[in-house]
């Protein structure tokens, strides 16, 4: 275990930096964090490469917004280090916060703000030079055009979020942390924060929580999954939603020996769900159903009902989220 507030050899360091500054904007080594005596993250490792789009997923309480808050520097962790950027979030909190862009969960805006006054703000705070080009940069980037007129409590919450994008955006970071982006917008505002979203994410790394699996299959390259602060997954959609795993629930009419199912040619695990309903995973693209068929009409077992699923990103967060 090592202290983020140790210092590092300075040449190591250097070498480190040269590293991250081409390939990984994100490194996150055995970061545990504890609020009193709850640990909310318990030894957190992770790498992000740049361009990426990454979802951070996990249910209510899982440790994404502590993990957040500690990368962007507004939280310490007890143990473990992070960079960004190339920069350790507790010795060069200045150079971290200038490289990335964040949204927090709430959006704290000012609300009686005009927009284009709120990111002239900004762009102040930002020391943001020729301010008045980015910020019409950034309006028109983030569909905010025809809203800029308007104070920022007078906007539904999908704008009062685009506002909040076009102000992480506003400095040109390479990197974007998003908690929770899109919490509590309705299906419309929803579809267009995740295109803004993927628009975005052409030219710059994304983080983003959330605990909606389907908003990572809708906007992430890739997803890590987080559990009670513990990372239990770590993957690419193309590999997740693989066809090549496949799991079959099935319902008997009676109790049925899970030993008995094992013999089903090719099954590769065999799970007893609630009542007679058992789930059999199978590791092949070919369509196993007509085997299970056969297998119980040789064994004299009753099926009432029998479903193929792919076992895809819902499947793996449901069984690794499970209480
Ligand atoms: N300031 C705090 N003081 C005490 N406990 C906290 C504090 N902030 C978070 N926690 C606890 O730490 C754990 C992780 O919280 P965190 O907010 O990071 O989770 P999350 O995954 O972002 O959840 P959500 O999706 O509900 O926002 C939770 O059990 C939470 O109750």
């Amino acid at each position: 275990m090592f202290s983020l507030s140790r210092k590092r050899d300075k040449k190591q360091s250097s070498k480190r930096y040269i590293s991250y500054l081409y390939l990984m904007s994100i490194e996150v080594s055995k970061v545990s964090k504890y609020y009193g005596q709850q640990k909310a993250l318990d030894e957190v490792s992770f790498t992000i490469n740049s361009g990426e789009i990454v979802g951070f997923l996990g249910p209510n309480g899982a440790g994404k917004s502590t993990m957040m808050r500690i990368l962007t520097t507004y939280l310490n962790a007890n143990e473990g280090n992070a960079i960004v950027n190339g920069h350790d979030v507790v010795e060069e909190q200045r150079e971290v916060q200038k490289s990335i862009g964040y949204l927090p969960e709430n959006n704290p805006l000012y609300p009686d703000m005009y927009v284009k006054e709120y990111l002239s703000f900004s762009a102040g705070v930002y020391n943001i030079t020729d301010s008045k080009k980015r910020i019409n940069e950034v309006i028109e980037e983030t569909g905010l055009t025809s809203h800029v007129g308007k104070k920022i409590n007078e906007l539904s919450k999908g704008y009062k979020q685009r506002v909040g994008l076009a102000n992480a955006l506003l400095h040109c970071p390479k990197v974007l942390i998003l908690d929770e982006p899109t919490t509590g917008l309705d299906p419309n505002q929803l579809v267009e924060i995740r295109q803004l979203i993927k628009k975005v994410g052409e030219n710059t790394t994304i983080l983003l929580s959330t605990h909606i699996m389907q908003e990572v299959e809708a906007m992430c390259d890739r997803v890590i999954i987080i559990n009670k602060g513990k990372i239990v997954a770590d993957d690419y959609l193309k590999n997740l939603n693989s066809d090549t795993v496949q799991v079959i629930e099935v319902e008997f009419d009676y109790r049925v020996e899970p030993e008995l199912l094992n013999q089903i040619n090719r099954v590769r695990e065999v799970k007893q769900l609630q009542g007679f309903n058992y789930s059999l995973k199978f590791e092949t693209k070919e369509d196993m159903r007509s085997t299970v068929f056969d297998f119980a009409h040789d064994n004299g077992l009753k099926i009432l009902s029998l479903n193929k699923k792919n076992k895809n990103l819902e499947a793996m967060f449901t069984e690794l989220t499970a209480e």
